[in-house]
This record gives C-alpha cells, sequence and structure tokens, in this order.
C-alpha cells in the first residue's frame, strides 16, 4: 500500500488582522504518486491551502506534515506553479528554467546545464535562446512547469496552471502533462474552476463548496485514461454541479419540466 505524502490534520487558518476563518479544522491526506484536483468557487480559499503547504502560512492549529515531517522539512522537495508564469521578460528561456537551481544556490553554469537537459524532454530545445515574449502560452506553462519541477519534484501544486490557454492548446497540454505525471512518477494537486478537466485529469477530485474550507467532497475516478466526458464522468459532473451550486439535482429539473 502507498503511503501519504502530505497530511493536513484539523488544519485551521486565518490571515493577520481578520478574524474570519478561512480554514478551520480541515484534514485530508494525499497518497505518493496521485493525481489529485481541488475544485471550489472562487475566494474560498485553494491558493490559501497551496501556501499553508508551501510553508509561506502558518496554520493557527493543527498540523500538516510531509511524509510524517513537520512540512518545513519537505520544502526542498514541493514545486509550485502559479496561476500566472512569472516568467521573467529579461531572462532567456534557459536562465528562467535554471532560476530555482540558482536560487539553492547551485552555480550559473551548472544550474544552465542541469535545466538544459530537461529541455528537449519539455519540448522546448529549440527555444532555449529565446525570451519569453517570443513564446506561445503552452510553451510558456511548461517553462513554468519545468522551473516548478526543478524547485521540488516530490509534490507539485499547480494553481489553475491551464485556465488562460485556448481550449486546442489546454488538451494538448492535459496530454503532455499525463505523460510528464506519468514519466516522473509525480504526485500532483492541482486547483481548477474547470469541472470537466477536473474529471479528465485526476485520481481523486476534492469539492470544497463552501468557505470556510472545512469538510468536503470526493470522488475517485478509476476510468482509464485518456478520457472523454461521457457516461460515468457525465454523471460526476452533474453532481459535482449540484454541489457547488446546491441546486436541485438535475434529473428533478427535467422532471418539473416534463410534469
Ligand atoms: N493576504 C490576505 N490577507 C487577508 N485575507 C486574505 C489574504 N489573501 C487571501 N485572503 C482572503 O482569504 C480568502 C481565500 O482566498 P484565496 O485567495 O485563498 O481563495 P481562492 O479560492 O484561491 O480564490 P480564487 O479562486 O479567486 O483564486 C478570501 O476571502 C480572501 O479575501
Amino acid at each position: 500500500m502507498r503511503s501519504s505524502i502530505i497530511d493536513f490534520e484539523q488544519v485551521s487558518f486565518s490571515y493577520p488582522k481578520t478574524s474570519e476563518l478561512v480554514i478551520d479544522e480541515l484534514s485530508f491526506s494525499i497518497t505518493e504518486g496521485e493525481f489529485v484536483c481541488f475544485i471550489a468557487p472562487s475566494g474560498t480559499g485553494k491558493s490559501t491551502l497551496f501556501r499553508l503547504m508551501t510553508s509561506l502560512e502558518l496554520p493557527i492549529s493543527g498540523t500538516i506534515s510531509f511524509r510524517n515531517q513537520p512540512i518545513a522539512e519537505g520544502m526542498k522537495k514541493i514545486g509550485y506553479m502559479p496561476q500566472r508564469d512569472l516568467l521573467l521578460e529579461w531572462r532567456t528561456i534557459l536562465d528562467n528554467a535554471a532560476l530555482p537551481l540558482e536560487l539553492q544556490g547551485i552555480n550559473k553554469k551548472k544550474a544552465r546545464k542541469m535545466a538544459s537537459s530537461y529541455l528537449e524532454e519539455f519540448q522546448l530545445h529549440q527555444h532555449s535562446h529565446k525570451y519569453p515574449h517570443q513564446l506561445s502560452g503552452g510553451m510558456r506553462q511548461r517553462v513554468s512547469f519545468l522551473r516548478a519541477m526543478l524547485s521540488g519534484k516530490d509534490l507539485l501544486l499547480l494553481d489553475e496552471p491551464f485556465s488562460a490557454l485556448d481550449a486546442m492548446t489546454r488538451m494538448t497540454m492535459h496530454e503532455w502533462l499525463l505523460q510528464m505525471w506519468k514519466k516522473w512518477k509525480l504526485t500532483i494537486i492541482f486547483v481548477t474552476h474547470d469541472i470537466d478537466e477536473a474529471l479528465l485529469l485526476a485520481d481523486r477530485v476534492f469539492i470544497f463548496s463552501k468557505k470556510p474550507l472545512s469538510s468536503y467532497n470526493q470522488c475517485v475516478i478509476k476510468e482509464t485514461r485518456p478520457r472523454q466526458m461521457k457516461n460515468e464522468l457525465f454523471e460526476w459532473k452533474q453532481e459535482i454541479v449540484q454541489q457547488l451550486t446546491e441546486a436541485p439535482p438535475i434529473h428533478s429539473l427535467v422532471k418539473e419540466k416534463l410534469f
């Protein structure tokens, strides 16, 4: 049986200067190698969860552990990819990718060499000397993903990484991400507002429907990938929409119309 990589136990959190709880006695576990998606309405605290996982914020009570150690011990093993790629426009693609290694104290030449060895895999080798403004949205996200992986690749936190991409690029990026996840045996927590995206990608989807984040519903998806939005996945989607909106179930709406 696979062990857990990150555990929240009865975690509560509020930002200083406000007494409002954003997270209230929240507990969950993520297993090594899992691909998990978090869905919640805007402003309920998904980014705050990531800030706690990267130790940018500390809980007011409860514990967060990484492989059964305090979360701060895992910092070099956790990579974070923000919603906006935050690439430095004055650095080349190679130098952007090498940045986390330089920040870890590795000298520039070695950092470049290490980052360079990943570029082909990330389909970026022909663009290494370009600048971010010369790349497409999908390419920029691949650089950002590589940068997150070079910060720490045991657990990757992806905050709505594809929300700004067009539908076709997004589909290509889904396939590519799943390949990366399999090849590198990654554990991924992926925040999205897009229910289809969550159902197509994840082993498990957490649905947080209100603030403070406390309880959640989850669906475990066993269907093999690549997936299509039909049958069981479509039923899950209807159920998730209902949980997020607290609307009556779709079938009862249909019934009302019919009778
Ligand atoms: N630095 C801060 N100080 C005080 N309150 C904050 C701070 N950052 C976020 N909040 C509040 O905490 C709550 C959760 O914010 P958070 O950004 O985690 O939500 P989110 O689910 O990631 O939102 P979105 O989906 O819009 O990105 C919100 O009510 C927000 O106003």
